[in-house]
């Protein structure tokens, strides 16, 4: 018997998401064959993601994020934002909320244009990769790479974040890869483009990504607010570096829009 299964299609500066209501708790989150057919672009729903919204005893809801390709993945930010305005179209909350997500607690609040201020962890620090950049988890592992002036249109992106995340230091955990390039010129934005572990691909936005390039940014320069460009759109980050090197009030700023709904057959 097929029954069908009612979600909501979200996306954040073009980082998408399925998004289900599972306050019911229905969902199987061990089926990864399932969320990995709901975000198959030709035979599902299609997304970067899929999120469960649920309840929570002690926060306003919990988000288990997976990735595409099935697997319970760890912090998100762009599904952070997406998640919360989620929240807010089911009533779940109104303006301001704290959460739980695989890092940990997060707070957030939706502006009256709908954009969205989500705190993400302190993070404790960067930590030099010889050759290649730097490494920092925010909520979820990133390496930046610096990119010549330039070069970033151009780069293969595919290529070289798939030759980092399989090479010797990552092949085992995996990590997502920034590739940025440092604005031309005082007020423009930071560039950035990345390789996502789990998606296994360039997506056009990640929100912890362009989280860790503001931090690692901060060593050449920038300063709270950073803003950054990436293919699918731009994103500002805020923070406070400590004198231990380690970051605090970390924001990641943004828009998640509803883009629509609809239900899906599912074996
Ligand atoms: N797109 C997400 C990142 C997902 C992290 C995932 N790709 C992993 O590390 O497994 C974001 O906006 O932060």
């Amino acid at each position: 018997m097929s029954t069908t299964l009612h979600f909501h299609k979200y996306q954040g500066t073009g980082n998408d998401f399925v998004m289900l209501d599972d306050r019911a708790e229905t969902f199987d989150a061990a089926d990864h064959a399932l969320v990995r057919h709901l975000c198959d672009r030709r035979r599902g729903i299609g997304a970067d993601g899929l999120i469960l919204l649920r309840n929570h005893p002690e926060y306003d809801f919990e988000m288990v994020y997976f990735n595409a390709d099935g697997h319970l993945g760890s912090m998100c930010g762009n599904g952070g934002r997406c998640t919360v305005a989620f929240a807010r179209q089911l009533g779940v909350i109104e303006t301001e909320t704290r959460f739980l997500a695989a890092d940990g607690p997060h707070e957030a609040r939706i502006d009256a244009d709908g954009t969205v201020h989500l705190r993400m962890q302190d993070v404790a620090g960067q930590q030099e990769l010889e050759n290649l950049g730097v490494f920092l988890d925010t909520g979820s592992p990133h390496v930046v790479r610096l990119q010549a002036a330039g070069t970033l249109a151009e780069l293969n992106v595919f290529a070289e974040g798939r030759a980092i995340r399989y090479g010797e230091l990552f092949r085992e955990k995996g990590t997502n890869i920034n590739f940025v390039e440092a604005p031309a010129a005082p007020g423009q934005p930071w560039q950035v483009r990345t390789y996502e572990r789990g998606v296994e691909d360039e997506t056009l936005s990640c929100g912890t990504g362009v989280t860790a390039v503001a931090l690692a940014a901060s060593q050449h320069g920038a300063t709270s607010p950073v803003h950054l460009r990436t293919p699918g759109g731009d994103l500002r980050v805020t923070f406070q570096t400590q004198p231990d090197g380690s970051f605090q009030h970390v924001y990641l700023i943004g828009p998640a829009t509803r883009v629509f709904e609809g239900r899906i057959d599912v074996a």
